[in-house]
């Protein structure tokens, strides 16, 4: 018997998560076992990474099947803690195919040295790269939501920001969340925001050497 559709689907699913975690950890944005990947499947299925494992050296074993509210689809298989962040874009935006958190030094930094609900990041010619954005002659706005480790709650707090949230959102003192229509969109869009948040982050050193 050859591969049916189903086996397919996932294991190209499977190796879109296992090349994410691979870059993610090239760029510097998994330490130690940060970092969790999603793809949703044509038929629904949601696969993600398992907890607690480096993401820059998963393999096919590491990526485990949820269901749309987040449970295991197998029991004794682990997802990762923050599964429900993953299962909520999902559940808002039919269109949403990849979901990628990374734990980047200037998301982490920047967040922390901020105090306002949102980041605005103007002028920059890279903001193209966000949905519905021609122009550098815009401003995007990335809402900066305070670190929980209960991760339900954290999803309260970020549900009533779905759908407007173009370069994705940042939790302060921990990472950042982006997503797209597939794995390459949501890579695009992270390294997008990742470069901006790097600017802000260097123009607040230049503006603290100014004294
Ligand atoms: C280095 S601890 C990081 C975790 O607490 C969490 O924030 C994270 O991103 C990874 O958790 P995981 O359960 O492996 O998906
Ligand atoms: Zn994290």
């Amino acid at each position: 018997m050859g591969m049916s559709d189903h086996d397919s689907a996932w294991t190209q699913a499977a190796r879109d998560i296992v090349r994410a975690g691979r870059r993610m950890d090239q760029r510097g944005w998994v330490p130690a076992t940060a970092g969790n990947i999603s793809r949703r499947l044509p038929d629904g299925r949601i696969a993600i990474t398992r907890s607690g494992g480096h993401k820059g050296f998963l393999d096919e074993s590491d990526v485990i099947e949820v269901t749309p509210d987040g449970t295991p689809a197998l029991t004794g298989t682990r997802a990762s803690a923050e599964t429900l962040l993953h299962t909520q874009l999902y559940a808002h935006d039919p269109m949403i195919g990849a979901v990628v958190h990374g734990h980047s030094v200037a998301s982490t930094v920047l967040s922390m040295m901020r105090r306002a609900p949102f980041l605005r990041l103007e002028g920059y010619e890279v903001l193209k790269v966000f949905e519905g954005q021609t122009t550098h002659e815009t401003s995007v706005d990335v809402p900066l939501f305070d670190n929980d480790q209960d991760i339900a709650r954290l999803a309260g707090v970020v549900a009533p920001h779905l759908g407007n949230m173009p370069a994705g959102y940042v939790i302060r003192g921990h990472g950042v969340y982006v997503w797209g229509k597939d794995m390459d969109t949501a890579l695009a869009r992270q390294e997008g925001l990742e470069f901006l948040l790097s600017c802000e982050l260097a123009k607040a050193g230049v503006n603290e050497g100014k004294g």
